[in-house]
């Protein structure tokens, strides 16, 4: 099917001829490593205006005052719950990358939702289309593998530990497991060192790197009898995560409600 825009003896009457509205966007953390990259995205955005920038000290209210239609949230675990319910309030809808969520957040977040039928919230551990599928990919192979652990490897300035990519990783591949009805992984979970096994996020071992030079990356590693496999995501530049942020800032007003991860926007 092809498209074409009516010329002015074309169009119903009433109907207003030009570009259609820009979405208004306010960015909180917005002096943040993240936050730098998103208000560059959306300055570069025809069809984005950036209405609103919001950092630690600054007056919340100042996204609402400016009319901001999303807010994209890259701020920090201890704040963010105060930023989106402050935004459901306003009926600003929520593009949020920071992490730290678990059920009980979730569960609030979208109790919150309940009677604001209009306003939708996605909360993403992860914008990287490419650390999405890998996501993706680990759930499907999980099954396959008695198996599995998880490395994530982050820039030395990385506010929490492990990463909210890892975790929900983790999380996805303990349900795939469960849901194959394999029994606890068979790797010895004793350390002669605290630490030295990782961390235990619902019996899968996630362990955490911090290195100057890196930015953001994860292996996941299944291992078999005589074989292992390992799916590795590299992020090397923050504008990894744009695209997806930016889907998000124009999907978020047609998506009511909690959204958790961005796959549902990918099709996936
Ligand atoms: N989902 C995804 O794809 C990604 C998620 N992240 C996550 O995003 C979060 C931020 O990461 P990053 O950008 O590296 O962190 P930074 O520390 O660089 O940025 C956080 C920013 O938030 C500001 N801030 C702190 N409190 C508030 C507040 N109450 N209101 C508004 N702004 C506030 C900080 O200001 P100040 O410095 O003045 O305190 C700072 O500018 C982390 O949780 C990280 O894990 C990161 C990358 C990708
Ligand atoms: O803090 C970061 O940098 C990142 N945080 C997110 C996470 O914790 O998963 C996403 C990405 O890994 C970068």
């Amino acid at each position: 099917m092809t498209t074409s825009t009516p010329t002015p003896d074309q169009q119903a009457p009433g109907t207003v001829v030009g570009e259609p509205p820009r979405i208004s966007v306010g960015v909180l953390g917005a002096r943040g490593r993240m936050g730098t990259e998103v208000v560059k995205a959306v300055n570069a955005a025809d069809d984005l205006e950036l209405v609103a920038m919001v950092d630690e000290g600054d007056w919340l209210f100042n996204v609402a005052d400016a009319g901001a239609q999303v807010v994209v949230d890259f701020t920090r675990p201890d704040v963010v719950m105060d930023n989106i319910r402050f935004c459901i309030d306003q009926n600003i809808s929520c593009v949020v990358g920071t992490t730290g969520f678990d059920e009980q957040k979730l569960a609030t977040v979208a109790e919150w939702l309940e009677p604001k039928p209009d306003v939708g919230v996605v909360i993403a551990p992860n914008f990287g289309i490419g650390a999405i599928l890998l996501m993706r990919f680990a759930q499907e192979a999980a099954r396959f593998f008695p198996s599995t652990e998880i490395v994530e490897l982050h820039h030395p300035n990385k506010v929490d530990a492990p990463s909210g990519t890892a975790v929900r990783t983790a999380r996805l591949v303990a349900a795939a497991r469960r849901a194959a009805g394999l029994p606890a992984s068979p790797d010895a979970t004793t350390d002669s060192l605290p630490g030295a096994r990782g961390a235990d996020v619902e019996g899968v071992a996630v362990h955490a790197v911090r290195l100057t030079g890196l930015v953001a990356h994860q292996e996941v590693l299944m291992g078999a009898a005589g074989e292992t496999l390992t799916l590795r995501h590299d992020s090397y530049d923050r504008a990894s995560f744009m695209p997806g942020v930016l889907l998000a800032v124009r999907e978020i007003g047609r998506r009511p409600g909690l959204t958790v991860g961005l796959e549902s926007f990918l099709g996936l």
